[in-house]
Order: structure tokens, then C-alpha cells, then sequence
């Protein structure tokens, strides 16, 4: 069988735990082949670790995607994308390619970072995103966001934020519990337009987490270029991550990443399902 191919859309984080350094590692990991094209640089203060987030010029980023497409893609996936721009520009990357899958992780903030990238992206990632969707993959707070439905805090709450994005297109639906909703486990729900399911395992340390929702929608995306049906590959991304949560790393006295070879290195963990 050919090696997948598989470009990401997404900022670099210097630190490597998140953005496309996240996205290729995990590539890697599922002995796909991973492509970028860079939409911003994210760049730490070493004292403070403030993040500091330059978007490219959008002609880079249409040269990037030009290239890439010509290498011929099976699959792309989105992470930061920082302006209402460049959120146009990557709908019309998959638009404009022959790949079957598009996994949308609509990053709205960094961890640790409170302060929303910019809160006109929101209705461009509705209006360009979300309609062309196989798999969107928001956090508690995006979840809110793209539903319109705020602050969500229990399992149904989830389960409407779900209808209403699975109703603005995106045709697979993954909403992450996990760091976010109070419970002793971590739980993802994830719907498909019929059926609610509940993804679980235990709830590790969360201290050093960083890039756990990239490592996440990036190994969603190398699941379904493999040919596991959406429903799989997120069963199957959310094994991969805990086990990349569970074997964090501490980095600095700010942040650390998620270790993104743990699942295969180290331990795997089973994700339970069930019916909700
Ligand atoms: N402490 C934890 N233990 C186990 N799994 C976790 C933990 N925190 C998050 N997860 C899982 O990691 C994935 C990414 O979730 P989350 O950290 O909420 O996303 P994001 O990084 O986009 O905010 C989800 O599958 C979530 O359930
Ligand atoms: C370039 C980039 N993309 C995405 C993210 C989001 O990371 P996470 O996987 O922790 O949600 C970050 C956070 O720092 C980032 O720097
Ligand atoms: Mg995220």
C-alpha cells in the first residue's frame, strides 16, 4: 500500500508540544506522511511564556498550499489559523484538492492562554469550515463558540452543542470533555447526525497536557487516511492521546508537552464507548 499523505494548515509552536510540530510527529507515528503549510509563528517569552503569534503574509501561505496540493494530499487538517483570511484560504485548500477527509481543529486558544486569538474567526470558521467538515473536533469552550450555546457544563449540553454544529455541516462532530468538564474521567462525546457516543478513559495528569488537542484531531486525521471510518479514527485518536497525556513531560517551570510516542513506545490505553 502507498504512504498516506496528509497536509496540515496550521502555526508552528517553537516549543514543538502543539501546532504542526504536534500534527507531523503524529503523522509519524501512523507512518503517514506529513506535509505543512505554516499560517503563523507562535514564538514564548522564556520569562513569562506569554505567547507571542505573527500570521504570515497570506501570498506565503497560497504558495504553501500550491505546492502541497500538487504533491496530491489524501487528507488535510486545520489547526491555528489566526485571521478570517487564512480561514478562507484553508476551506479553499480542500476545495481545490482531491483529498477525502478534512478534520478541522478550530483552535480558538492557546492553554494556559485565556485570551481568545481573535473573536471574528468564530463566524468565519462557521460559515468556511464547518460545512466542508468530515470531522470537527472543538474543546469545551470552542464547542460553545461554534454552537452559539455558550458556556457548556454537563454531557447535555454537549449533546445540543453537537446537533447544532452537525446542523451547520460538519458531518462528524467529536466535542473534548476532556480537561475541561468536571468529572473524575476524561470524556469526549461524539456524534455522528443519528447516535451520541461517550469516549472515556481515566483522567491523567493534567499538568503537563500541552498539544494534547492537536496530537488528538492529528491523529484523527492519519486514522481515517488509513481508512478507519470516522467513528474509529476517533476512538482510535482519543487511545493515542491519553496515552501521549498520561506520559507528559515536564518542560520548564511553564508548560509542558504531551508525549506524542507514548501510545506506540510506551503504553497503550483503551478508550470505553457507550451509547448516550
Ligand atoms: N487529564 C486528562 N487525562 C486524559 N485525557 C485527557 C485529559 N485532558 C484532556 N484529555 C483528552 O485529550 C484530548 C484533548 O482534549 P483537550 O485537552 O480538552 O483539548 P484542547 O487541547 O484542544 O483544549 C481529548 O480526547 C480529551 O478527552
Ligand atoms: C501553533 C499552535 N497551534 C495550536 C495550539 C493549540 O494547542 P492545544 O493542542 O494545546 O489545544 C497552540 C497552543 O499553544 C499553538 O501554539
Ligand atoms: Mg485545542
Amino acid at each position: 500500500m502507498s504512504l498516506k499523505k496528509i497536509l496540515t494548515i496550521a502555526g508552528s509552536d517553537t516549543s514543538a508540544g502543539a501546532g504542526m510540530q504536534a500534527d507531523l510527529k503524529t503523522f509519524q507515528e501512523y507512518n503517514t506522511y506529513g506535509m505543512v503549510a505554516l499560517t503563523a509563528v507562535v514564538a514564548m517569552d522564556p520569562e513569562t511564556w506569554s505567547h507571542d503569534v505573527t500570521p504570515l503574509p497570506i501570498e506565503l501561505l497560497d504558495k504553501q498550499i500550491k505546492t502541497a496540493l500538487s504533491i496530491g494530499p489524501d487528507a488535510i487538517k486545520t489547526g491555528m489559523l489566526g485571521t478570517e483570511e487564512i480561514i478562507e484560504r484553508a476551506a479553499k485548500a480542500f476545495q481545490d484538492s482531491n483529498a477525502q477527509y478534512f478534520v478541522v481543529d478550530p483552535v480558538m486558544v492557546c492553554k494556559g492562554e485565556d485570551e481568545v486569538l481573535n473573536p471574528g474567526n468564530t463566524d468565519a470558521m462557521i460559515k468556511h469550515l464547518l460545512p466542508l467538515a468530515t470531522v470537527v473536533t472543538p474543546n469545551l469552550f470552542e464547542a460553545g463558540q461554534l454552537s452559539g450555546l455558550g458556556r457548556l457544563t454537563s454531557i447535555e449540553d454537549m449533546k445540543r452543542a453537537a446537533e447544532t454544529i452537525h446542523n451547520r455541516g460538519a458531518k462528524h462532530v467529536v466535542i473534548k470533555g476532556g480537561k475541561a468538564l468536571e468529572s473524575d474521567k476524561a470524556l469526549d462525546l461524539y456524534y455522528d447526525g443519528k447516535t451520541f457516543t461517550l469516549l472515556t478513559t481515566d483522567k491523567f495528569q493534567s499538568s503537563y497536557n500541552h498539544g494534547a488537542g492537536c496530537t488528538f484531531a492529528a491523529a484523527t486525521t492519519a486514522n481515517l487516511a488509513l481508512g478507519k471510518s470516522p467513528r474509529e479514527a476517533v476512538i482510535a485518536a482519543k487511545g493515542f492521546v491519553a496515552s501521549a497525556i498520561k506520559h507528559g513531560w515536564k518542560m520548564n517551570d511553564f508548560v509542558g508537552p504531551v508525549q506524542h510516542g507514548a501510545y506506540n513506545h510506551v503504553e497503550k490505553i483503551d478508550v470505553a464507548t457507550e451509547e448516550v
